[in-house]
């Protein structure tokens, strides 16, 4: 599961499993090439039109993928489940470790306390940019995600200690990636159960 607007028809991709440090080779990791066929974009995603949501995009991996202590799942979240405002999830990527700065070689994750749609959509926070399709987190004016964590997850552990996936890294502010009252913003996967499972169901 990624962003949508991390896909273009212009290119190909490979799934990497297990990885931490982008520039070293890992005993506990593998990749798979992805064919075109493969990846599912949300048909209503529109690439200039960000602010309507529908950034997701699935990609099936044809071979089975063995578990080990550098490959686990992630679950999804259940239909429609919101989390209150403060929850703590982590956003965790390779991502610009500041705006405009380098990407990282060594996964990074950053504890960011969801931020409510009711927050989020205030006038002097996101607005109208933000859906209820979409969850926030961070906004603190310190900790974000930035460009490169598109498409990552926003990272919740639930009270029976299982690690659900709420968000897909969606958008941050041009202004910075940590700019005050603009939160990461994430697509809401709880949003997009059923098209999930019609994909999955179909392919
Ligand atoms: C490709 C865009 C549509 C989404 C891209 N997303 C990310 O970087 C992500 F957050 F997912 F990691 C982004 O925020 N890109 N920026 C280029 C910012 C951007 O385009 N943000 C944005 C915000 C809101 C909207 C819509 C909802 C009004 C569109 C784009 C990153 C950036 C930020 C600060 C300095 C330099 C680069």
């Amino acid at each position: 599961m990624t962003a949508a607007h991390c896909i273009s028809k212009s290119r190909t991709y490979r799934v990497v499993l297990g990885k931490h440090n982008l520039k070293a080779s890992e005993p506990g990791s593998m990749s798979v090439e992805i064919a075109p066929e493969n990846i599912f974009v949300h048909e209503k995603w529109n690439p200039i039109l960000v602010a309507l949501g529908y950034d997701i995009a699935l990609m099936k991996i044809s071979s089975p993928v063995a578990l080990s202590n550098t490959i686990e799942l992630g679950c999804i979240p259940a239909s429609n489940s919101i989390l209150p405002n403060n929850y703590p999830c982590y956003v965790t990527g390779w991502g610009r470790l500041y705006t405009n700065g380098p990407i990282a070689d060594n996964l990074q994750q950053a504890l960011m306390p969801v931020v409510d749609h009711a927050t989020c959509s205030k006038l002097d926070w996101w607005g109208f940019a933000v859906r209820k399709t979409m969850v926030c987190a961070g906004g603190d004016g310190i900790v974000a995600g930035c460009n490169g964590d598109s498409g990552g997850p926003l990272n919740c552990q639930a009270t029976d200690g299982t690690w659900e996936i709420h968000g897909i890294a969606s958008f941050v502010s041009s202004l910075g990636c940590n700019a005050k009252k603009k939160p990461t913003v994430f697509t809401r996967v709880s949003a997009y159960n059923d098209w999930i499972a019609q994909i999955m169901a179909n392919n």
